[in-house]
């Protein structure tokens, strides 16, 4: 049976707009109860170490005001687990990110960091949190994934979204494969990264048992688009 695919909005660009002004606005907790508003069934946010766009004290502000699913994504160092641990959001989405990365880049080598991992997820499940690793679709990283104990693993989707760009028409192969095999293998499955309004339905017809679809950059870009027209006539029509 398929399953429906829930739609999570990554605000992290909203909090960016806010810093570069100082100040609130535009203001995250009013954004994530706007798009619960509009229909998203997820707020997504992924605090970096530097808290560059999403800050650590608006994931505990958006505690209270996200009645659909929280998910908190980020490299599980030290403050980010004692973050997550306070918060308790629906979900917690391991990223191995590096330090200085401007935007995710790879998913985990589950292999490698299996004992890592098991520690990690243990601890969170302990918690009452779901959790999910971030990986690209590779058979023997889905294994892996298995082996620690997650219940869901989060396909890494940027080379999807970059080959179908292209026109490339077996763009989402490996992410079919590795569904496959995540499903025998009784392991939720997400999505995210790059994903559009170009792309999403495509990736979705691809993938069986698709749980969630977590959406940021290009979501936020797209509204810009497709707002400007609205706000500019309002303008004007002010200064007539
Ligand atoms: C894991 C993932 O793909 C997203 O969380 C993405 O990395 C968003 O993070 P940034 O908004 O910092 O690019
Ligand atoms: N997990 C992916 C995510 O939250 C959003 O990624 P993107 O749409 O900003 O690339």
């Amino acid at each position: 049976m398929d399953y429906m695919t829930k739609l999570s909005v990554n605000i992290n660009k909203i909090a960016t707009l806010r810093n570069s002004r100082g100040g609130d606005v535009p203001n995250v907790v009013q954004f994530a109860k706007d798009v619960q508003r509009f229909g998203a069934e997820g707020v997504t946010i992924h605090p970096r170490p530097d808290e560059r766009h999403i800050r650590y004290q608006d994931a505990r502000d958006l505690k209270p005001e996200v009645y659909t699913e929280y998910n908190i994504e980020g490299n599980p160092i030290d403050s980010f687990i004692d973050l997550v641990l306070e918060v308790k959001p629906t979900q917690v989405t391991l990223v191995p990110d590096a330090i200085d990365a401007i935007t995710s880049n790879a998913g985990w080598d589950t292999i490698k960091n299996k004992d890592f991992l098991m520690d990690v997820i243990k601890e969170f499940q302990n918690n009452g949190i779901r959790t999910s690793i971030f990986i690209d679709p590779v058979l023997k990283q889905i294994e892996g994934a298995k082996a620690t104990g997650t219940d869901r693993i989060e396909l890494y989707t940027e080379a999807f979204a970059h080959q179908y760009d292209l026109g490339d028409k077996n763009a989402a192969k490996p992410y079919t494969k590795a569904a496959e095999l995540a499903n025998k293998l009784d392991l939720g499955i997400n999505a995210g990264h790059d994903l559009s309004l170009e792309n999403i339905e495509f990736f979705k017809d691809n993938i069986s048992n698709l749980l969630e679809v977590s959406i940021g950059h290009s979501l936020i870009a797209e509204s810009l688009y497709l707002g400007v027209e609205n706000v500019i006539q309002m303008y004007l029509h002010k200064l007539k």
